[in-house]
């Protein structure tokens, strides 16, 4: 199955974003449609409800009053389809990108070689942090005008990069281009053999998002009740998590729970499981009074239900400002009610990220944290967790028209009585998935080596990594500790918990550490198991003889002519792993070898 990319463009102008589109089509030889209808003709069955979601949506603005300055482009490769929203760089940039973006799967900001990071570079990846647009793309453009000059490309990523550790930074890949000649967005350009990366296309083509989707937490908005007879079915657009045949479901907010009879897909053809973002009509097995604006769940895990919403909102109109006090309309994925802006507790300057806690308005493509209170209650999750339950509207009563996309940030903590507990992050809500990758062996097996490969490999996949190297703590974490029998029990200790804090956030920790005790190495074990994380023992079994004649620091021949006491191998034990999950023996090929075997144990 074709997978779709929806993309959104930022950039001004000048920064040369219309050459790059236009060379992405041109080069790519792409089918480009200007038709929205000849498109879904062409996906029906493959990605057609995506796009009629797309439709959907767009026409709900529309009907909304909101004039939106983005342009869709549609296009395929054998390998994808491609929408693209270009977004313009003018004034109304916020506005647009946030009613132009707020599906998009990746942003591509476009940074010109010679003048480097501007502050709207800055804005627009803030913009696609805040919009939860998972995937950032920076092209350094026009690099024909710098001499193809690497030193200046790894400027503008050092920059950027910098900058981009402030912001809840998507997955960042930079890519050297000139748009205009084509080098880097369809083929690797012979004018940068340093850029060791692939082409612009290639890396839209080849772009993980699948995994982007919150297939954890089942939310059907309904959208509309289909009667027919006896029949009836409720219709939406599934927003989170997989239905399948058979589930329990609660429906909210009556809370009566039911199961699903049966699914079908928008064709009318039977389905074996639904995920979002796919339109589908399901039948419950009990006749229960469901309405447009319910919300069909698992009962064991809900939406928060509440009238008293946190929320950043970006306000849209020039017509007027947003203040406290004001009343709206407010439209929920299928729900609408009335609300009251209750608090604005700052207004985010979108260059520095300085919070304005003085803030009495916000105007036009103005961004701020307010609290709002429903008039019927929301059924709702964090807009970091669902894009779909986690946003809404304002609209001004008096015309019609939208005036604030909201992303809501969890239930007012101080009005709800809910516990920040229960909106904390849980690790499923996580990008990544960490784990602990645990080396052991003598003083000079290899165990740091092939490590720093493992290390470099992750980074370079784009799978969060950190080293965490035995000799390297002992100069901060564990510099306290020895190399007695506890000292070495409590390094192990400390190294353990780091690696399983990291695992936790969602990186793989690497530990290199001699632990030559089984029982320490046990307790590390067990710390990862109850926390419910994968920990892998990776045994580096190098012969003592050659470990000696290795010796790279010297230490070997310092302990045996005795100034070193209780080293190990030589007076004092190591325990070798009885389990280990990979042994790694110098005849296995060198360090990067080694690394590739562990990354494939990984995966
Ligand atoms: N007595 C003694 N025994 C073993 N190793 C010694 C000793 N004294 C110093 N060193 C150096 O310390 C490095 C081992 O540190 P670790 O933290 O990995 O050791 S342990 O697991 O706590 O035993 C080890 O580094 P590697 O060669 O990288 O393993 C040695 O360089
Ligand atoms: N797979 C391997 N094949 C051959 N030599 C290796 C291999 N792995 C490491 N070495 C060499 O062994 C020495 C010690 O490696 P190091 O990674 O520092 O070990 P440790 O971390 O266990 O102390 C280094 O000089 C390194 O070049």
């Amino acid at each position: 199955m074709t997978q779709l990319l929806r993309l959104a463009t930022a950039g001004s102008v000048d920064d040369g974003k219309s050459t790059l589109i236009g060379r992405l089509l041109h080069d790519s030889k792409a089918v480009l449609s200007d038709q929205l209808e000849a498109v879904e003709r062409a996906s029906r069955g493959e990605d057609g409800p995506d796009l009629a979601l797309l439709t959907d949506g767009l026409r709900a603005e529309r009907e909304q009053g909101i004039t939106i300055d983005v342009a869709h482009r549609y296009f395929a490769t054998p390998r994808r389809k491609f929408i693209i929203a270009d977004t313009p760089g003018h004034i109304q940039y916020t506005r647009n990108m946030v009613t132009g973006a707020s599906t998009a799967d990746l942003a591509l900001v476009l940074i010109d070689a010679r003048k480097g990071v501007l502050e709207q570079s800055r804005r627009h990846a803030f913009l696609a942090s805040l919009l939860g647009i998972p995937h950032l793309v920076l092209c350094v453009n026009k690099m024909d005008l710098v001499d193809h000059s690497q030193q200046r490309f790894d400027e503008i990523r050092a920059e950027f990069s910098s900058f981009a550790m402030k912001l809840d930074a998507p997955d960042l890949t930079f890519i050297p281009v000139s748009a205009l000649r084509g080098d880097n967005i369809v083929h690797r350009s012979e004018n940068m053999p340093w850029y060791e990366g692939t082409s612009l296309l290639h890396h839209l083509e080849e772009v993980h998002v699948a995994s982007d989707r919150n297939l954890i937490d089942v939310r059907l908005p309904v959208q509309y009740v289909i009667r027919d007879g006896d029949f009836r079915g409720y219709a939406g657009t599934v927003a989170g998590g997989v239905l399948k045949p058979g589930d329990d479901v609660v429906v909210l907010p009556s809370g009566f729970t039911s199961g699903i009879e049966e699914i079908w897909g928008p064709g009318g053809e039977p389905e074996e499981e639904a995920f979002t973002p796919q339109a589908v009509t399901v039948r419950l097995t009990d006749d229960l009074d469901v309405a447009r604006g319910d919300l069909i769940c698992r009962p064991q895990n809900r939406p928060h239900t509440g009238q008293d919403v946190d929320a950043l909102v970006c306000w849209l109109t020039e017509q007027s400002t947003l203040e406290p006090g004001a009343r709206y309309a407010v439209q929920h994925t299928t729900r609408s009610t009335r609300a009251q802006v209750r608090q604005l507790d700052y207004r985010l300057d979108i260059n520095t990220l300085h919070r304005d806690t003085g803030a009495k308005s916000l105007s036009l493509n103005e961004i701020g944290r307010i609290r709002l209170r429903t008039q019927q209650p929301l059924l709702f999750d964090a807009y970091r967790r669902n894009r779909t339950t986690g946003s809404f509207i304002l609209v001004d009563e008096d015309t019609n028209n939208t005036v604030a996309a909201g992303m809501i940030t969890g239930p007012d903590v101080a009005e709800s009585a809910v516990t920040w507990v229960s909106t904390a992050v849980r690790r499923e809500q996580r990008r990544t998935r960490g784990a602990t990758v645990w080396f052991t062996g003598l003083s000079g097996s290899g165990k740091s080596s092939v490590a720093v490969e493992l290390e470099r490999r992750l980074v370079a996949a784009g799978r969060p990594a950190y080293l965490l190297d035995g000799d390297n703590l002992r100069h901060g974490l564990n510099a306290d500790l020895g190399f007695s029998a506890a000292d070495r029990a409590e390094n192990v200790r400390r190294v353990g918990e780091v690696a399983r804090l990291f695992a936790d956030a969602g990186t793989v920790s690497i530990a290199s550490l001699i632990s030559p005790y089984r029982a320490d190495r046990e307790r590390v074990r067990q710390v990862h198991r109850e926390a419910g994380l994968t920990f892998v023992e990776i045994f580096v079994d190098t012969p003592l003889e050659t470990c000696e004649a290795r010796d790279p620091k010297g230490l070997y021949a310092r302990a045996r002519a005795g100034e070193i006491t209780g080293f190990t191998g030589v007076d004092d034990a190591y325990e070798a792993p009885r389990d280990p999950d990979l042994v790694l023996r110098p005849d296995m090929g060198d360090p990067g070898q080694m690394a590739a075997m562990i990354v494939d144990l990984l995966d």
